[in-house]
């Protein structure tokens, strides 16, 4: 015998409009990314980079702000070996992130995060960004590729990303980051990452008892940026 349901029955409570919904956010993540040697190579070049390029990083809109950020940035550091292994996973890429980065450009800046360093959360790019049509509006993917000696000589510095999430009901005060759900990734030697600049983000605080620069987190940091012609 089948049983059936009334659909149309009433809902004995309203519906809760209180809710979040959330989603999951999108990230490609590669470990092992280049041949072990290339990657030593550029590991190298960080750890011994010179101590007057590097300047205390700057947040989106080009400010500085060790509340929201404590580390040191290397605006001239060059990484040809990780731009053309880049470009040869390119295509994959955008599958999975549902963009087009056809007509882009890549910009990057080594990173360094040493003992109690931290990046809080943060978007690469935000609405008002794209409102008001400035630089960081280009980029169309974030990448991340990490570097440091092994065993790792710190703890800590996970990539936090938070899954995308909005309040189901627009009175609602927003949103608490205590109601976000997140996913942590390991800064894994030679491994790197992909996700939407726009997505929520931050780097967990690195604890680096040495202190030693050549101990650090390092990571290429960087975005395919639209050109002006594209
Ligand atoms: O180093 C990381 O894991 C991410 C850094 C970052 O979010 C940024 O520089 O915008
Ligand atoms: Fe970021």
């Amino acid at each position: 015998m089948t049983e059936t349901v009334d659909t149309t029955a009433a809902l004995e409570a309203p519906v809760g409009t209180h809710a979040i919904w959330q989603s999951s956010t999108k990230v490609c993540r590669v470990t092992d990314f280049l041949p072990a040697p290339t990657a030593d190579e550029l590991l190298r070049r960080a750890a011994s980079a010179a101590q007057d390029e590097l300047l205390p990083a700057r947040v989106r809109d080009n400010r500085l702000d060790t509340r929201m950020r404590s580390s040191l940035a290397h605006r001239g550091f060059s990484a040809p070996e990780l731009l053309t292994a880049i470009d040869a996973v390119v295509g994959q890429v955008e599958n999975v992130l549902g963009v087009s980065c056809s007509g882009t450009r890549p910009a990057f800046t080594l990173n360094v995060h040493n003992d109690g360093d931290f990046y809080r959360a943060h978007q690469d790019v935000s609405s008002h960004d794209v409102a008001k049509g400035v630089r960081a509006a280009k980029r169309v993917v974030t990448f991340v590729y990490y570097l440091h000696r092994t065993p790792a000589p710190f703890t800590g510095g996970d990539l936090r990303m938070y899954d995308s999430a909005l309040p189901l009901n627009a009175e609602h005060d927003g949103l608490r980051r205590e109601d976000c759900t997140y996913r942590d990734y390991a800064p894994d030697h030679n491994s790197v990452v992909f996700f939407l600049p726009s997505a929520l983000h931050e780097v967990r605080p690195v604890s680096c008892p040495s202190g030693h620069y050549a101990d650090s987190r390092f990571a290429i940091n960087g975005w395919l940026c639209r050109t002006d012609a594209s």
